[in-house]
């Protein structure tokens, strides 16, 4: 069996198909310059007779991209092969792709032709496609879904009359890997001619099955499989080539196969497909999804920190990322937050990595993820060591724009607790106030001021209060994503620096 298994994308032909989907010939133009330096075999670059522009965008393709060969969608129809072959002529290995259904489904409702009649375009389509001096490929639509009989006869007849692929079809992503893999060695056993020919597959994804049953075809035999990057296509879309390129580069072990696919293009050419057609990645697709290769849990940070291999099957690196990411949140545990602090620069006690770990777990709480700035604000909120001669316990406010602001605040003052109660100009003041009543004298605050130092709706606010006693200006700073529990603690580290100050 032939080693190597060749990567046919059809992103500019299929792909486009994606409903909401439209590329210029630039943007086509773009696409297959990465899909050459992703290394794929074909690029099928559009349907010529459908528009001016996609003949365009195919003749410049094939003008300019020479590596690959460049393929363009015909119906069995003699004009749609001719102004296909207009615009491949030029290219340094054009491949003419005829294709008409099979299945009787499609002949009686769509087609509105015989089996005879069907065979007979297929093969007369085939042996003009090849008079012009092009490769042809020949695809079966709806193969899966076509009588067995009927499909090894078309397909030996179209080889008889001189193509050079043949392509099978899972038209409307009916079939399941087992019934598949059966499939092709149903063709392999009864097609006369086939072993001259490159067999190829093209699957959908309608039952999600597109990358198994493109993997089942290829334990059985096949030379060229057929997909789309990040697996966009019409309605549910194409079988995603990222993922088959990478199950078996991954599990070469196993399947035994190979690609001359440089994977550490991937990750460029799947943002490229999505940025130009406009098609987001959902973030857990395989391969490319923005969490492929992030891992949140502390179980598994510690075991991929210990030695990647734990819970990496690939690399990122494989596929063209720079790094994994390792994600802070609520379920983070110690061993990526410490790393994380290293590596921002924070060369902290483990006392200081207790505290801040600890503030790091209310804020997770609070916030979805916790980012890098987030964790600086809690270092530097930490750093500056002052005794806690009082600290926040709880507060409760009540406000609205009809309401006078009032505020209940409990303090922790060495083993006590201090409670009071006060109304004020807004929240922020009715808090202040009731603070001044925990501690028992009031506090003139100079400057009050608020930013977000990070992004988001859950950003964390720090604030940052300024307050006199005798002349002397203390600067006290507090960090939530509530921002009157940012204003409390702000004001009470102004408050205990003041303290701990005149205390001396
Ligand atoms: C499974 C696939 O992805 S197949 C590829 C699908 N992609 C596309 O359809 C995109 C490009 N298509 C187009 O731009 C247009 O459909 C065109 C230019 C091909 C044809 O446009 P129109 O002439 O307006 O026909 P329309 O699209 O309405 O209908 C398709 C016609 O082609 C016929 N047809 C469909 N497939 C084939 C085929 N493989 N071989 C021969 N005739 C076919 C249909 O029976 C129908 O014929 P009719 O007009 O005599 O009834
Ligand atoms: C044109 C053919 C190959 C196709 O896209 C399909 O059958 O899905
Ligand atoms: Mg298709």
């Amino acid at each position: 069996m032939d080693d190597i298994i060749r990567v046919f994308d059809t992103t500019l032909r299929d792909g486009e198909q994606s409903p909401g989907v439209s590329l210029n010939t630039e943007e086509k133009l773009e696409i297959a310059r990465q899909l050459e330096k992703l290394g794929v075999d074909v690029i099928e670059a559009g349907f010529p007779i459908a528009s001016k522009g996609d003949f365009e965008a195919v003749r410049a393709i094939a003008r300019e991209v020479r590596r690959p060969a460049i393929c363009g969608l015909c119906r069995a129809v003699k004009a749609d092969i001719d102004r296909a072959w207009e615009a491949l002529k030029e290219a340094a290995h054009p491949r003419i792709h005829v294709f008409i259904a099979t299945s009787d489904i499609h002949l009686k409702y769509k087609l509105k032709m015989t089996r005879e009649e069907v065979l007979k375009a297929s093969v007369e389509s085939v042996a003009y496609a090849k008079s012009l001096g092009a490769e042809v490929q020949f695809s079966a639509e709806d193969a899966s879904r076509t009588d067995l009989e009927y499909l090894y006869q078309v397909f030996a007849a179209v080889i008889e009359a001189g193509a050079d692929v043949i392509n099978v079809p899972d038209t409307v992503g009916y079939s399941v890997p087992d019934e598949f893999g059966a499939l092709i060695r149903g063709i392999k056993g009864n097609v006369p001619g086939i072993d001259k020919v490159q067999l190829s597959v093209h699957c959908h994804n309608d039952l999600g099955m597109a990358t198994a049953n493109s993997l089942a075809a290829v334990q059985n035999g096949i030379q060229q499989v057929e997909g789309t990057i990040n697996g966009i296509g019409e309605r549910a879309g194409n079988a995603a080539l990222e993922e088959i390129i990478m199950a078996l580069n991954t599990r070469r072990d196993y399947f035994k196969r190979a690609v001359n696919i440089d994977t550490t293009q991937i990750y460029r050419t799947s943002m490229l497909v999505a940025h130009l057609t406009g098609m987001d990645i959902q973030p857990n697709k395989a391969i490319v999804g923005a969490n492929a290769f992030a891992h949140e849990a502390g179980i598994h940070q510690h075991g991929v920190l210990s030695e990647r291999s734990t819970y990496e099957i690939m690399t990122p690196e494989s596929i063209g990322l720079k790094q994994n990411k390792m994600v802070l949140g609520k379920l983070s545990g110690r061993h990526a937050f410490e790393e994380r602090l290293k590596e921002l620069g924070y060369n902290l006690s483990q006392d200081e990595i207790n505290a801040a770990f600890e503030r790091f777990k209310d804020l997770a709480d609070k916030k979805k993820v916790v980012l890098d700035k987030d964790i600086e604000a809690l270092v530097t909120e930490k750093a500056i060591k002052i005794p806690e001669i009082y600290a926040l316990d709880q507060f409760q406010i009540s406000s609205g724009n009809k309401v006078t602001a009032t505020a209940t605040v409990r303090l922790k003052h060495g083993d006590q607790f201090i409670e009071e109660a006060a109304c004020g100009d807004g929240p922020v003041d009715a808090v202040f106030n009731a603070i001044e009543r925990c501690i028992g004298r009031e506090v003139p605050l100079d400057d009050y001021g608020i930013r977000a130092v990070t992004e988001g709706k859950d950003a964390l606010g720090e604030v940052t209060v300024r307050v006199r006693n005798d002349g002397q200006v203390f600067v006290g700073k507090g960090v939530s994503t509530d921002i009157i529990e940012a204003s409390a603690r702000a004001y009470i580290d102004a408050i205990n620096k003041m303290l701990y100050e005149t205390a001396k």
